[in-house]
């Protein structure tokens, strides 16, 4: 594989990092100079493993885009953790495959008029996609990460991935791409506990990222509004907004900038209290945005079925043969809802959920679970009423 790595060794003195023994592997850990990666590679130390950090560039903000990109910042604290925690770190320029694999894909998914989703992609094609393939050619066994996500091998081998112990942090949503060897291959020492548990750790072992405030914002572009994000890469294109009659209520920016079910930002206000206009629809075809009231049989914004393709899973097949009932989760911070899921001739599934969800895009993301396993996820394509 053609890399660009730039690979930075520091030898510390102290190593804590212990040879490999039966049952013990040798890990490369994603620091991000997070508190949770790095408590994390702190755990694995503890548990005996070889551990090795790195840091991965994958966004410079080399183009201006207004907004704060603090990697350097970022970068300087996952060494520090690196050198308190006496491993080897390595800095790994993967810049021109995340352009490649993530920004092309958010722009001209916006572009498109779909709603993307970069964190969840991020996982599969970056942080165990082109990083787990360079720490396998480099000798390591698995890439560990900071996800709030719990990892078993089954009984036949077979790797599962449950949701986090922390209901209030779970991330297993973010993995629900991942491919059966991506997730034999994956370590998350921090989801195994809860999140004041991890600072714990984090105090512990005296790491400078302890008491560091948690990240928000795109998989590694960082703070930046997305809307700056895409307004960088795609001009304005304003049209018409309406509502669903079709009454004129206002002129729109550009259908890319406006998600389905958003309630504020598109500039129709609400006549009365408890009485909103959201976003319900986009006519591409007339650059309309429609708009109607946030209510459940306004037509366009609750779905009850969808079709789902690039549909992935973890483990086990997702269908043999028939129908199946499991729970599906449309966005990261929704509930897991009733649905049952039926095997398409084309090899894209069907999902009808017990009760109609609001505004589910096509683009986004829907996980599958049963109980609290992750067993995959797909992209919605299409959503009928
Ligand atoms: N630039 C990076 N280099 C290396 N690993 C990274 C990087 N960004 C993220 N990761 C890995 O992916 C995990 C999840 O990323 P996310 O951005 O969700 O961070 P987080 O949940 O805030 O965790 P942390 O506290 O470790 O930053 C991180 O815990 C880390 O292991």
């Amino acid at each position: 594989m053609l890399l660009t790595v730039g690979t930075s060794h520091f030898p510390l003195g102290t190593s804590r990092s212990a040879p490999t023994t039966p049952g013990m592997a040798k890990v490369l850990v994603g620091l991000s100079g997070g508190v949770d990666s790095s408590a994390a590679a702190a755990l694995l130390i503890e548990q005996g493993h070889e551990v090795a950090g790195a840091f991965m560039k994958n966004w410079v903000n080399a183009e201006g885009i207004p907004g704060d990109c603090p990697w350097e910042s970022d970068l300087e604290d996952a060494l520090a953790v690196a050198r308190s925690l006496g491993i080897e770190f390595r800095v790994i320029d993967l810049i021109d495959q995340y352009k490649e694999r993530i920004v092309d894909y958010l722009v001209e998914g916006y572009r498109s008029g779909i709603t993307p989703n970069p964190d969840v992609w991020c996982n599969r094609e970056m942080k165990f996609g082109v990083f787990l393939d360079y720490a396998l050619e480099q000798g390591f066994e698995s890439v560990a990460t900071g996800h709030y996500a719990r990892k078993r091998t089954l009984s036949d081998g077979s790797p599962a991935i449950l949701r986090g112990a922390d209901p209030n942090k779970d991330q297993s949503y973010f993995l629900s791409l991942m491919t059966t060897e991506q997730a034999a291959r994956a370590v998350f020492p921090a989801g195994e506990l809860l999140k004041p548990a991890v600072r714990e750790v984090a105090r512990r072992f005296g790491l400078p990222t302890a008491e560091k405030k948690d990240s928000q914002g795109i998989c590694f572009i960082g703070e930046i509004k997305m809307s700056d994000f895409i307004s960088h890469y795609i001009p304005d294109k304003p049209g018409e907004i309406v509502d669903t009659t079709g009454k004129v209520m206002g002129t729109h920016r550009g259908l890319h900038l406006y998600t389905l079910g958003q309630r504020k930002g598109h500039g129709v206000a609400s006549p009365r209290e408890g009485m909103a206009y959201v976003v319900v629809g986009k006519d591409i075809g007339r650059n309309r945005l429609v708009v109607g009231w946030d209510l459940g049989e306004t037509p366009g914004l609750y779905a009850r079925e969808c079709i789902i393709g690039s549909v992935s899973t973890i483990g086990s097949p997702l269908l043999q043969g028939g129908p199946r009932w499991l729970e599906a989760q449309p966005r990261y911070r929704a509930k897991a809802e009733r649905a049952e899921i039926l095997p398409r001739e084309d090899g894209r599934v069907t999902l009808r959920f017990q009760t109609p969800q609001r505004a589910i895009a096509p683009g986004q993301i829907c996980a599958f679970y049963e109980g609290g396993r992750l067993l995959g996820g797909g992209v919605f394509e299409s959503v009928e009423a």
